[in-house]
């Protein structure tokens, strides 16, 4: 690497993270990496303390100690916003998409919002967005109009839309059909194999047996187990391998 260029992209990483509320220890020193090119689960029963890791991994909040790394990049103390222009994007579980507004002017919003992209890329990356969650003919339609299973893929069309490079994803298959859920599958798949770090808070388990390639469990505020998902010899690890082997060989 020569002076100036970007860093290797290592993804997100939560280093012994804690979190207190009172006397309610919601994060008791939790680590996590997020790498590049997997989809990594979290799972847990309520009460765990998922959503309080995501939200500190997101930025929403600061942990009491630990730190969260971006490309090996301290971020800890960085704003939801700045995180979010250096290539970071979340959803959220109550959905944040925009009722008055169109679903190509929510992918509008959420293609400009995080400030990485011009006016041109983001038209692109609204017709792309469209296109890959499958929403081309309601491109027009006022959200408020929407079932929750399209809000849902429109409010994760909302955070890829800023063309991120990971992507935070808390329960992202509530309120799906099961042909929804299908094609979720599919596109975090397809996300993922294209080098995205995608970090997924989900109760589906069916989900993450089929689609994750690492399954971290938690309870009481820590990690108590994380299984490299043995059915992973995925797609995804394979192109890997072959562009790992061609970088070192400076192919
Ligand atoms: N803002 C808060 N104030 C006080 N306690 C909180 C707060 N947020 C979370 N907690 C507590 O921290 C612990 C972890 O909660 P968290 O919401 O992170 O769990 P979770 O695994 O996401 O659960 P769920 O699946 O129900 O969303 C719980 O005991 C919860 O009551």
């Amino acid at each position: 690497m020569s002076p100036g260029d970007a860093p290797p992209a290592t993804g997100l990483s939560g280093q012994a993270l804690v979190r207190r509320y009172g006397g309610v220890t919601a994060l008791g020193g939790v680590s996590i990496d997020v790498p590049p090119g997997r989809i990594t689960a979290l799972t847990g029963p309520n009460g765990a303390g998922k959503s309080t890791l995501f939200r500190c991994l997101s930025g929403a909040e600061r942990p009491d100690a630990g730190q969260v790394l971006l490309d090996g990049r301290d971020i800890t103390r960085l704003p939801e916003y700045t995180r979010a222009r250096l290539g970071l994007a979340r959803t959220f579980q109550q959905l944040a998409v925009f009722p008055g507004l169109t679903v190509a002017d929510n992918l509008r919003v959420g293609a400009e919002q995080a400030g990485r992209l011009g006016p041109r890329a983001a038209d692109f990356s609204v017709a792309r967005t469209l296109r890959q969650l499958g929403l081309e003919a309601l491109a027009d339609r006022p959200a408020a109009l929407l079932p929750t299973g399209t809000l849902r893929l429109l409010e994760l069309g909302r955070a890829l839309a800023a063309d991120p490079t990971v992507l935070l994803l808390d329960e992202p298959a509530a309120g799906l059909d099961a042909e929804e859920t299908e094609l979720l599958a599919a596109l975090l798949s397809a996300l993922a194999e294209d080098g995205r770090a995608v970090l997924l808070v989900e109760h589906d388990r069916e989900l993450i047996d089929r689609i994750a390639h690492r399954v971290h469990t938690m309870s009481a505020g820590r990690i108590d187990a994380a299984v490299e998902a043995t059915a992973a010899e995925r797609p995804a690890d394979e192109e890997r391998a072959t562009a790992e082997e061609r970088a070192a060989d400076g192919r």
